[in-house]
């Protein structure tokens, strides 16, 4: 295969693909330029890690490619749905159905079980399903905390809750920003291999912003910023 038919080869299957991408903030009077022009595509299934220095812009590109964020420019389209494109309302569903979403602190709802997180996504979608909440609280080993809540777990057990819920519904993409960032080694471990595990069953493809080289060893790709663009 020569290097361009493998380049096409592993873009043929491309599920996100965004189009130059740029972001500013505000800061007093200045327009701070924090992602710059950024291209970038997530084939169906793969693995990539986002890397970079503190600063570089790694949580911004990925609050765009998941549309928690609006980019100044440029589009993200997700499996032909042309995201920049949509309202709100229809990105809500869009979110629902193709994401999920885990990040450093969690992020559970305090007032809603560990088997009642698991079920959010489901149950906003009107696709209530027992069962498969059921199958995900065993997969990540809660099957004997699922009556408590959030306040109630370790970090770890609320990570693995964060896991089970972003995987419930089947999402064609997961992004996670430093999933194990307030973790011990040993319960990061456990909660990144969990999230490879589960990705792997259900075929999502998945977006990792992490500081960490050994979760980068394992990634099909791994992308690096600098200064609000990608590098390599
Ligand atoms: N709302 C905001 N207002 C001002 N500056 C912001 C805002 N959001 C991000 N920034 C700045 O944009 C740059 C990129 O931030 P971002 O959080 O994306 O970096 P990062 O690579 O994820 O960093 P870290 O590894 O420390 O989490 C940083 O310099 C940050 O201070």
């Amino acid at each position: 295969m020569t290097l361009s038919s493998a380049a096409s080869a592993s873009r043929s299957n491309i599920l996100l693909n965004a189009s130059k991408l740029t972001k500013t903030v505000q800061v007093g009077e200045q327009t701070l330029s924090i992602i710059k022009e950024v291209d970038i595509y997530i084939n169906a299934g793969e693995f990539v890690v986002i890397m970079g220095k503190s600063g570089s812009g790694k949580s911004t590109l990925l609050g765009l490619l998941a549309t928690l964020d609006y980019p100044d420019s440029g589009s993200v389209e997700l499996a032909d749905h042309m995201l920049s494109d949509l309202d709100e309302d229809a990105l809500a569903v869009i979110r629902q159905r193709d994401m999920g979403f885990v990040f450093q602190s969690f992020h559970l709802l305090p007032t809603l079980t560990v088997a009642e997180n698991i079920a959010f996504p489901l149950d906003i979608a009107r696709r209530p399903n027992q069962a498969r909440v059921n199958e995900l609280i065993e997969a990540v080993d809660l099957g004997h905390r699922r009556d408590s809540l959030p306040n109630q777990l370790s970090g770890g057990e609320q990570q693995r809750t964060a896991v089970a819920r972003a995987l419930v519904s089947h999402p064609k993409i997961v992004f996670a920003d430093e999933p194990t960032g307030n973790l011990d080694e040993q319960n990061a471990n456990q909660v990144m291999q969990l999230l490879l595990d589960l990705r792997q069953q259900v075929g999502s493809a998945l977006v990792v912003v992490t500081h960490d080289p050994a979760l980068a060893a394992m990634a099909d790709r791994v992308i690096t910023m600098h200064d609000g663009r990608i590098v390599s």
